[in-house]
């Protein structure tokens, strides 16, 4: 039996850092939501763990038991051949290696009929416990902290990245100012898309600073997606260097998206709507 799990991409809408805990690890406070495009997991029962790695974002993607895939799928007693089809750049502020991670926990829970998560599963990485919600959520700590969030309309966007790796670990390093705000304790009621992006544009993402100090292109990527038609906000998600734009209605966001692509065919570029 084949189990394919989808692993959409992770968008951090607001990434606000509040402190740092005595083992260096960062408390934050984000808005995380989830796209409609991302990486493809599936697998099937063999006789000795594999991976194979495919898909237009394959290169430089390890297929080996580094790969955060390899690790959450041995955490289970049954070995699997797995294909990873990777749509998202690694090492890029979107969740990639953490929402593979939960796409094969799921997979794998699938195929072995176990209910509980195997110890050391939302140790895989800082995003996974939000990668296994796969829906709209508050995540706070230094990620294990995750509650859902209703009534955050489906936002369309444009998500777009340089091509440049930005390790996370760099980022936090460059962060200078580690004891921002947080957002407001209780989340306002969002009164549609054009409300919604309105109170996202009054938030941050700390880590654009430092990961602009890291990666200078990542600033050319917000100024030309805050320049396209109807776009209502530019950001960066998690650590870079994906940033994205946000728009009223998807034909807007669909429009810009080429518009943004044919300016920059180096770049990966695609539409999204976020939920
Ligand atoms: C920045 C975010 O993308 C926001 O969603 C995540 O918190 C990072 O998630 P991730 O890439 O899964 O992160 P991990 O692989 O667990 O951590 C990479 C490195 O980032 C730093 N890190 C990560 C999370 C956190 N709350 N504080 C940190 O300081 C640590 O140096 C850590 O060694
Ligand atoms: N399944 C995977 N997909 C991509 N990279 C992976 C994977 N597993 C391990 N890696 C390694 O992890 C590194 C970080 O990749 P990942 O896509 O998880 O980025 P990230 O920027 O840390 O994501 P985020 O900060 O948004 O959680 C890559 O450089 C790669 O070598």
């Amino acid at each position: 039996m084949l189990t394919k799990v989808f692993a959409p991409a992770k968008v951090n809408l607001t990434l606000h850092v509040t402190g740092q805990r005595r083992d260096g690890y960062h408390l934050l406070d984000s808005l995380v939501a989830f796209a409609d495009v991302g990486d493809r997991v599936s697998l099937r029962a063999a006789d000795a763990l594999s991976l194979e790695v495919t898909g237009p974002m394959a290169a430089g993607v390890p297929a080996d038991e580094t790969n955060l895939v390899w690790r959450a799928a041995a955490l289970f007693d049954v070995p699997v051949a797995i294909t990873l089809s990777k749509h998202l750049p690694a090492a890029a502020g979107i969740g990639g290696g953490s929402s593979d991670a939960a796409a094969t926990l799921f997979a794998m829970a699938d195929l072995t009929g176990d209910k509980v998560l195997p110890e050391g599963a939302t140790d895989l990485g800082a995003d996974v416990r939000v990668c296994l919600m796969r829906q709209a959520a508050r995540m706070q700590g230094i990620g294990e902290q995750v509650a859902p969030i209703a009534g955050l309309p489906p936002l369309p966007a444009v998500l777009a990245n340089p091509g440049v790796d930005v390790p996370t670990p760099a980022v936090f390093k460059a962060l200078t100012d580690k004891s921002g705000k947080p957002m407001a304790r209780k989340l306002p009621k969002w009164p549609g898309v054009k409300g919604a992006i309105d109170w996202i544009a009054s938030q941050r993402n700390d880590l654009e600073p430092p990961a602009i100090a890291t990666a200078p292109v990542i600033s050319d990527v917000l100024a030309d997606l805050a320049a396209l038609p109807g776009a209502r906000l530019a950001r960066m998600s998690g650590s870079g260097a994906t940033c994205f734009a946000l728009f009223d209605t998807r034909d807007a966001a669909d429009a810009a998206a080429a518009r943004l692509a044919e300016a920059h065919p180096e770049w990966w570029v695609t539409p999204a709507t976020l939920t």
